[in-house]
């Protein structure tokens, strides 16, 4: 599904209403009743205490529609005008005298703190107040108003936006900001709600189709893609029954130290069971015992030095090299890297000790194989591009990065991000039972073994890191977050291609 700016969807709604011959009004009308009919589904007629915030604009037009729709069906509705302004957008004039026809029960004003209503922890609060319209920080009584709502403790469903946050920028220190509990967005998902300092903001998503213009969505280019099944499962590509294994390529896998051999191979078991033909690993003569015991799928060659790799001569002709787990930085590893590196054609799989030699440096990285895939959690990108001010300026560092040395980076996180060819993923599968130990490595080998199957880079890093964070769900829904361990996410990968084609 395509993200897109609060520009480009303003410009959705003025074609959807020319194209489709429809006013504003019926526009406001038609995204607001499918808001009520969710409301209504998940409410299923309790007597909840429901209030509704609306600001002026076209935001509190779309509350007055949800607040008239949710009286009629006979909801305990109360609706209070978040007066900011005496000017107001014309949708908002037209469902305020709308709201008045169905109700004696008039919306109250709020134009100063002593106006704010009490709310009770039990009670159901919409807001309405700012959508994509927001343009400047919440200030004086609104940005108490937000406070005094958070604060209630009471449950939030915001629509289209959580008020205060804006769609193009991460909000300052001070700045006021709904915290919901759900958020309800219309037609495509905004970018600040899957960036790390504003998502928590967001609560759990819906995102609503409003029925906007199919030809202008399909042909604009979005500011990202966000990723779940319907996108990973396009990517995905059909083995032949006649093959063999040399068809699905060959992955080597190389890392490992005295004391961390196991990420060789969670990486090399999690390349095997994503469909690699072959897999190898080069590892220092410490590991052998431990990988040919764990894994005796895979084949192990190793380093002339017990506890660290020091001459990488593997003499193979592998599809992909996977390179930097538990490999560590010693001098001679270093140099082992980057001899390896100008040998090596095809592009690499670059994680962990790789990167963070690249880091230390950086003129290796005009040895890396074009189209190599990155990848960095947090903290290993910083040290690979250095600071960023804040989230959308960290997006814009990594796509010169990307641009300037041809790789794929996948930025790993709670939404892990994927850059490449000019373009933003964002991937909506995955868990917080997956923030332990060896996950990263277990993403590698997916990751290298679809490389070696011939899945472009860029697909082979959309698609596997879709699929390790599909594995995780899996996982966590049979043994809890708490539980689940790395090795596990690589064990499931069978469950996560079987549910990539369940419904
Ligand atoms: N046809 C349409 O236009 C549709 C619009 N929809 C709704 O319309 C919303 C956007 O509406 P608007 O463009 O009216 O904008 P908002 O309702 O988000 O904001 C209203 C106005 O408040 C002012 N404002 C911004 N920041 C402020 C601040 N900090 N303090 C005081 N005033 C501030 C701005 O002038 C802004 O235009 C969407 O988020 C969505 O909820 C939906 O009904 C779908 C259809
Ligand atoms: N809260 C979370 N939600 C979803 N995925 C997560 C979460 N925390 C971590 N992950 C995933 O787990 C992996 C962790 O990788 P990494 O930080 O390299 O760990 P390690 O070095 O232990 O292997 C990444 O793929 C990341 O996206
Ligand atoms: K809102």
């Amino acid at each position: 599904m395509k993200i897109f700016s609060a520009a480009q969807l303003k410009k959705a709604d003025e074609l959807s209403i020319k194209n489709q011959n429809i006013t504003s009004t019926q526009l406001m009308e038609r995204a607001a009743s499918h808001v009520s009919a969710e409301i209504h589904k998940r409410l299923q007629n309790s007597d909840i205490a429901i209030k509704i915030f609306c600001g002026v604009g076209n935001n509190g037009g779309d509350g007055l529609v949800i607040a008239r729709q949710l009286i009629e069906k006979g909801y305990n509705v109360k609706v209070f005008v978040v007066n900011y302004t005496d000017n107001r957008s014309d949708d908002f004039l037209i469902n305020y005298d709308r709201l008045k026809e169905t109700t004696n029960d008039w919306p109250e004003y709020i134009k100063s703190a002593s106006d704010f209503p009490e709310i009770d922890q039990n009670e159901f609060v919409i807001d309405a107040i700012f959508g994509i319209g927001l343009n400047r920080p919440l200030e004086g009584w609104i940005a108490k108003l937000v406070d005094h709502i958070n604060y209630s403790n009471a449950f939030i469903l915001s629509i289209d936006m959580p008020s205060g946050l804006f769609s193009d920028r991460i909000p300052g220190e001070e700045d006021r900001v709904i915290s919901a509990n759900f958020t309800i967005s219309f037609q495509t998902p905004k970018l600040v709600f899957f960036l790390p300092q504003t998502m928590d903001f967001v609560g759990d998503l819906q995102i609503l189709d409003i029925g906007l213009d199919r030809e202008f969505l399909s042909s604009e280019k979005g500011q990202a893609e966000l990723i779940s099944k319907p996108e990973a499962r396009l990517l995905y590509q059909p083995r032949k029954s006649n093959s063999h294994k040399g068809n699905y390529g060959h992955t080597l896998v190389v890392g490992g130290s005295y004391g961390k051999i196991g990420s060789v191979l969670l990486s090399s078991k999690a390349a095997l069971r994503t469909g690699a033909g072959l897999v190898s690993t080069f590892i220092p003569k410490c590991g052998y015992t431990i990988l040919q015991t764990a894994l005796p799928e895979a084949m192990v060659i190793v380093d002339k030095n017990d506890e660290k790799l020091t001459h990488i001569d593997h003499g193979m002709d592998p599809s992909v090299i996977c390179f930097g787990m538990g490999a560590g930085k010693d001098p001679e590893t270093l140099e082992a890297f980057k001899q390896l590196l100008e040998q090596t054609k095809n592009p690499m799989l670059i994680d962990a000790d790789g990167l963070n030699m690249i880091s230390e440096h950086k003129e290796l990285l005009k040895f890396l194989p074009k189209q190599s895939v990155l990848t960095p959690h947090p903290k290993e990108l910083q040290r690979l591009i250095g600071d960023w001010k804040d989230d959308f300026d960290k997006l814009k560092k990594v796509e010169e990065f990307t641009r300037n040395h041809d790789v794929i980076l996948v930025l790993k996180g709670s939404h892990t991000f994927i850059f490449g060819e000019g373009n933003i993923y964002i991937n909506n599968s995955g868990n917080p039972g997956m923030a332990t130990a060896g996950s990263g490595d277990v993403l590698s080998g997916i990751i290298s073994g679809l490389i070696s199957q011939q899945y472009q880079p860029l697909a082979a890093a959309i698609l596997g890191v879709y699929l390790h964070g599909l594995s995780g769900d899996i996982v966590a829904e049979n043994r809890s977050y708490q539980a689940l361990i790395s090795g596990d996410i690589a064990e499931n990968m069978g469950a996560a291609f079987q549910s990539l084609f369940a419904d």
